[in-house]
């Protein structure tokens, strides 16, 4: 038996992915029954890495959605549109989907998952999180036995890459942003990356998966790291942190609601965490659910041949349905999208954690005392007071603070920004 795929996509991972499929030795031999029926791109003249007999390729993606000799399209252009439209398209045209966009799951994954289920095809989507590293669906069936309380990692391979060369090698910030893309980590448009999109986008998917309810994109708090600066690394390093992108979700279960927190920013992680050594394009997730405890997925997070590697299981997956039970049963609720309900979300200001916030100030006698006081009024405690340096005519403090409800410490600062010692406040950083 010989099932066709639909290529849309012939860049970083549409080129690792026909890699793996035409040079299935070694590999699961269920590999040999799939073929590159067509692939779709944008451009005919783009020099290729791989030669494919050219009536494969075509410009017009929307007839090889709706061709009947394809079985399976696997989506790998990016972007919103075509995207989006394709994959609907495909969908009604009766074919199984397979995609690594997250930002088109994470924004129309309600409107997708029902026109799937009605139409009953699986959309998957191994290679939108963590690239090559299986998290999908171990979340959807390994894990599902748990009762899952937290969701946190590293989602985002270019940033991680940036950060760690910026604090391993002092690299500058643009100068590693245009290595990543390069190597082909980075989105079409990095700011996705640099932003924290991509990561949101992430994040919302596995918190769906998670904590078995949609997820708006927008109730996803985000903050990149542009604002992360080679002093705050060096503090941090001081301190005992490295500081890394999170992507966290949480349930926040209290006495009359359940709720989650939802958020991606940059973090302070303690050296000792194992979230704290996934350096490079490595991404890092940490999943925690009772009976189980915690499990982390760490790999490759990006990059052609790891997330190739993800769609292409994910085309087994499908093949391995369709050569056990045919197109007609019914789908199998641990592989395909249930939910109705969304999520409640919890605002940021109800959020508890410690906080990093630089200050530079004018090195009046007391200074300390009057940021201590500030704090104290609106009941943040501090954890530690580093006076450490001296820049330009100003000296520099840094703070690091208790657990504190992120309202009361908004409040604090809006008091300590009026205070005539102090002149500028340049970072502030959550801490883990
Ligand atoms: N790169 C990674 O490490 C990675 C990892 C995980 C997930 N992803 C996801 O995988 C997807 C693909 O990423 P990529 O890095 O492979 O992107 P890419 O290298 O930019 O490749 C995109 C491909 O899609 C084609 N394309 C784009 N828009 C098109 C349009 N409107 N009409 C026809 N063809 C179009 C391009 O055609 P031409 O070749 O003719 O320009 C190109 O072949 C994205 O959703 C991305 O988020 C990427
Ligand atoms: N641009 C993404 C690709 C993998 O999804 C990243 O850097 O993680
Ligand atoms: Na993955």
């Amino acid at each position: 038996m010989t099932f066709k795929i639909g290529l849309l996509g012939f860049g970083v991972v549409g080129t690792g992915t026909a890699k793996i499929l035409l040079d299935p030795f070694g590999r699961h031999p269920v590999l040999k029954e799939i073929t590159i029926g067509r692939v779709g791109v944008r451009s005919l003249d783009k020099p290729r890495e791989i030669e494919l007999s050219p009536q494969l390729l075509t410009t017009d993606l929307e007839s090889i959605v709706t061709d009947p000799e394809i079985d399976i399209i696997v989506e790998l252009l990016g972007g919103l549109e075509p995207a989006r439209s394709l994959i609907l398209k495909a969908i009604a045209s009766g074919k199984h989907v397979v995609t690594a966009n997250k930002a088109v799951i994470a924004r129309f994954g309600d409107e997708i998952y029902a026109k799937a289920n009605e139409k009953g095809v699986y959309v998957l989507l191994e290679a939108a999180v963590g690239g090559g590293i299986p998290v999908i669906k171990p979340l959807k069936q390994s894990l599902g036995a748990n009762r899952i309380s937290s969701i946190m990692g590293i989602v985002n391979g270019t940033t991680n890459y940036i950060l760690t060369e910026m604090s391993q090698k002092g690299a500058d910030f643009s100068e590693v942003l245009a290595k990543a893309q390069e190597l082909g980590y980075a989105e079409a448009d990095p700011t996705a990356d640099v932003d924290g999109f991509d990561a949101a986008d992430k994040i919302a998917i596995l918190a769906s998966l998670g904590f078995g309810g949609r997820v708006k994109r927008e109730d996803v708090y985000c903050e990149g790291i542009r604002q992360v600066s080679a002093v705050d690394i060096a503090y941090a390093d001081r301190l005992g942190f490295v500081i890394k992108l999170l992507a966290i979700a949480k349930d926040t279960v209290k006495e009359d609601s359940d709720t989650l927190e939802l958020r991606v920013h940059p973090t302070l992680v303690p050296k000792t965490h194992p979230l704290a050594n996934a350096n490079g394009v490595y991404n890092a997730i940490l999943v925690e659910g009772e009976p189980l405890g915690q499990v982390m997925f760490y790999g490759p997070g990006a990059g052609s041949g790891p997330t190739a590697s993800a769609v292409v299981s994910d085309v087994m997956n499908i093949v391995g349905i369709l050569k056990s039970s045919g197109k007609t049963r019914e789908l199998d609720p641990l592989l395909s999208c249930i939910h109705q309900h969304y999520c409640q979300i919890a605002p940021m200001e109800d959020l508890s954690t410690r906080f990093y916030a630089r200050f530079l100030c004018r090195d009046v006698p007391g200074v300390i005392g009057h940021l201590g006081m500030a704090f104290g009024d609106h009941g943040v405690s501090l954890e530690s007071v580093v006076q450490i340096g001296i820049r330009g005519d100003l000296a520099e403090i840094v703070v690091v603070t208790h657990d504190v409800r992120e309202g009361n410490f908004r409040s604090a600062l809006a008091a300590i920004e009026s205070l005539e010692a102090i002149d500028s406040i340049p970072s502030i950083l959550r801490v883990l």
